[in-house]
This record gives C-alpha cells, sequence and structure tokens, in this order.
C-alpha cells in the first residue's frame, strides 16, 4: 500500500481558505491522501491574537473567510518550509506578487518529485521585457511539474457550498485524476483540460477587464455598453492567448476558466467593485484596496501593468485598446472618461466581410 499523499496549501487568504475547506473534507475521505492538510498562513496580528492560533483554535480564518469553518484536519502554520516539509502536493494560492519571495523560501526544501497546483492569477514580469505565467515560474524556480486550477469561482460562494465549475489544466494523464479528485465535490465540479496555458492566462486576463467593467459601472453607462465591453475584453483575451501561447485552443474558452470566469468577476469580483469606487471616489487604486478589501489583495491593476509592459515592449498596445486603456487610466495616465473613446475603434469593430458603403 503506497503511503498517502501529503498536500499542503501555501495561502490562506480569501481563495487559500475556501480550498482549505475542500481539500480539508475530501481528504478525510480520501484513502490515498493524508489526513493532515498543512497550510501556509502569512502571519499576522488579529484583534491582538495570532492569525495562525486563532485558526488551530477556531477554525475560522476570522480575516479572510469569516463565517465558514474550516475542517480540523486543516493546520495553519506559519512558515511556509515547515508547511510544505514532505508534501506531495503543492497547492499555490497566494496573489501573485508574493511567489518568487514565497519560492526563494522553498527551492531546495521540497520534495523532488512533488507536484504543483497552481491557483494563482496573474503573470510574472521575466527578463527580454516579457511576462510569463506564474506555474512556469514556479515550475522554473522549484524544478517541479505544475498544474493549475481556474474557473469562475467567487471564493465566499465555493466556501458556502454554492454549485459552480472549474477547470483543471493538466498535461499528466497520472496526476490529472488524483489533482480532480482531491478537489471536485458535488457542488465543484472539475473539468481537466491540457490546453494548460490558455486556462492560466484567461485566469490572470479576465481580472484585467473586470476593472474595465467596474469603471464602465463607476461611469453609470447601462448593461448595454457593460456587455460591449465585456465581449471586447473576450477578444482581446482571445488574441492575446493566440499570439502569445500558439497552439491553444479556442475551446478552452469556453470552459470554466475562460467565459464563466470573465462574467461571474465582472459582475461579483472585487476587481469589479474596486474599479467602479476607483471612479466614483477618485481615490487611487492602493488606497482603496486597503479600505475596501481588509488585506485582500486586488490583481487586476498590476495585472494591467504586466500585459502593458510586454505589449508596450513590443509596440502591441494598440491591438489591445482596452486592457491598455485599463493600465493608464489605473495609473492615472488617461482620464476614465475617455475609456469609450479608446475602444470605440476597436480592432475588433474593423472586421466585416463587407467593405466601405459604395451606394
Ligand atoms: N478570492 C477569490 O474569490 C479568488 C481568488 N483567486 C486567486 O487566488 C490568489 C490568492 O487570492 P486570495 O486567496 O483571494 O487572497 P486574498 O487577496 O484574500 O488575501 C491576501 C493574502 O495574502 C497574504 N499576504 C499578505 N502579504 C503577504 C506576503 N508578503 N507574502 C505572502 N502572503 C502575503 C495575506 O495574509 C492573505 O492571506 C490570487 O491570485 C487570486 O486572483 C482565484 C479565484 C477566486
Ligand atoms: O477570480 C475570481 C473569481 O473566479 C475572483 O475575482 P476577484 O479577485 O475580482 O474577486
Amino acid at each position: 500500500m503506497p503511503k498517502p499523499k501529503k498536500v499542503c496549501i501555501i495561502g490562506s487568504g480569501n481563495w487559500g481558505s475556501a480550498i482549505a475547506k475542500i481539500v480539508g473534507s475530501n481528504a478525510e475521505r480520501l484513502d490515498y491522501v493524508d489526513n493532515r492538510i498543512t497550510m501556509y498562513v502569512y502571519e499576522e496580528m488579529v484583534e491582538g491574537r495570532k492569525l495562525t492560533e486563532i485558526i488551530n483554535e477556531t477554525h475560522e480564518n476570522v480575516k479572510y473567510l469569516p463565517g465558514h469553518k474550516l475542517p480540523p484536519n486543516v493546520v495553519a502554520i506559519p512558515d511556509v518550509v515547515e508547511a510544505a516539509d514532505g508534501a506531495d502536493i503543492l497547492i499555490f494560492v497566494i496573489p501573485h506578487q508574493f511567489i518568487r519571495n514565497i519560492c526563494a523560501a522553498l527551492i531546495g526544501r521540497i520534495k523532488p518529485d512533488a507536484v504543483g497546483l497552481s491557483l494563482i492569477k496573474g503573470f510574472d514580469r521575466v527578463e527580454g521585457g516579457a511576462i510569463d505565467l506564474i506555474s512556469n515560474t514556479i515550475s522554473r524556480l522549484l524544478k517541479i511539474q505544475v498544474c493549475v486550477l481556474m474557473g469562475a469561482n467567487l471564493a465566499n460562494e465555493v466556501a458556502a457550498g454554492m454549485f459552480c465549475e472549474t477547470t483543471i489544466g493538466c498535461k499528466d494523464k497520472r496526476v490529472a485524476p488524483l489533482l480532480r479528485d482531491l478537489i471536485q465535490t458535488e457542488n465543484f465540479k472539475v473539468v481537466v483540460v491540457d490546453d494548460v496555458n490558455a486556462v492560466e492566462a484567461c485566469g490572470a486576463l479576465k481580472n484585467i477587464i473586470a476593472v474595465g467593467v467596474g469603471f464602465v459601472d463607476g461611469l453609470g453607462y447601462g448593461d448595454n455598453t457593460k456587455a460591449a465591453v465585456i465581449r471586447l475584453g473576450l477578444m482581446e483575451m482571445i488574441k492575446f492567448v493566440d499570439i502569445f501561447f500558439p497552439g491553444s485552443r479556442l475551446s478552452t474558452f469556453f470552459e470554466s476558466c475562460g467565459v464563466a470566469d470573465l462574467i461571474t468577476t465582472c459582475f461579483g469580483g472585487r476587481n469589479r467593485r474596486v474599479g467602479e469606487a476607483f471612479i466614483k471616489t477618485g481615490k487611487s487604486i492602493e488606497v482603496l484596496e486597503k479600505e475596501l478589501l481588509n488585506g485582500q489583495k486586488l490583481q487586476g491593476p498590476i495585472t494591467a501593468a504586466e500585459v502593458n509592459f510586454m505589449l508596450k515592449n513590443r509596440g502591441m498596445e494598440a491591438r489591445f485598446p482596452l486592457m491598455t486603456a485599463v493600465h493608464r487610466i489605473c495609473t492615472g495616465e488617461m482620464k476614465a472618461a475617455d475609456l469609450l473613446d479608446h475602444v470605440r475603434n476597436h480592432p475588433e469593430h474593423m472586421q466585416t466581410t463587407f467593405g466601405r458603403c459604395s451606394l
């Protein structure tokens, strides 16, 4: 009988805690998974007590997922090396800006045959004026295989057990069922596809579009305008994947990680909410993140900056007017009121089978 697989969750924010609830309870019934799930918690004081102590005593992440009990087999650990010690499966779920520091601490300290599963949405700036997928960065630094999980998964709804779907991107046919069964529940349905790059790129890019949709809401435009911006955003996502991840499949956009995640984030996500508040209050993104999110981190504006970094370096900003406008509005380079002018002549509007009217 092989030894049960040890699982470590690296991250304990809103999504990290929701996924800990699922993985902890699945571990209790799966005989090939070790019952003890370790969860790395970035230590902080909450009302005079350490967050790890609160989680381990009350089984609730009172700061990032209040109102939901974690299974008692989920153990909060403030040291990432200790949490990951001996783990066969490492679930990465931290805001993407912290991934390099976390990996730096783990280099040479994890099992060489461990498998990673990244739930992280964002990109990493790399040499040559480019950006890379977070899973590639983890894989490169830690020298392990890294699969991804992305989907229309607002954490609070998942934690409440409301039905949704998700997408795992995994090329390894032996690993895929293991990850699926570790994550899947009656109300959290997993579809596995092997188009890993597209799955992850969708998850990262939709956060930029959601910020733009927040601007649309803040400016008081209607639902038709919102739908247009979502559609143009989707077309830019497809074009981005087509250019930078050739060989990806269009069908992946119809999985939960694609259109569905774009829709849910553009209606119920933090990026949309902060985008709207940015317009209505005139405060900076950084200030609003602090004021509205109670320690949770916004991914859209920094992802917009990462994408723009590469598009600018390659002279491709004009091909992605919506993503470019979102970045420029966030940084104050462009007035939000000019958003629609920027997308009115979107390349998508030039795609017509008919030529100019000659009547
Ligand atoms: N919240 C959601 O509904 C969903 C989030 N995601 C993605 O999951 C990833 C993680 O997001 P959440 O769990 O929502 O986190 P969060 O935004 O709720 O919480 C922030 C987390 O970062 C930690 N942190 C703060 N400073 C840190 C540092 N210097 N080093 C390491 N950790 C630090 C905090 O302790 C906290 O756990 C992101 O990429 C996000 O886009 C994906 C799907 C759903
Ligand atoms: O990724 C998400 C839902 O799948 C959450 O989006 P927000 O970060 O905008 O809340």
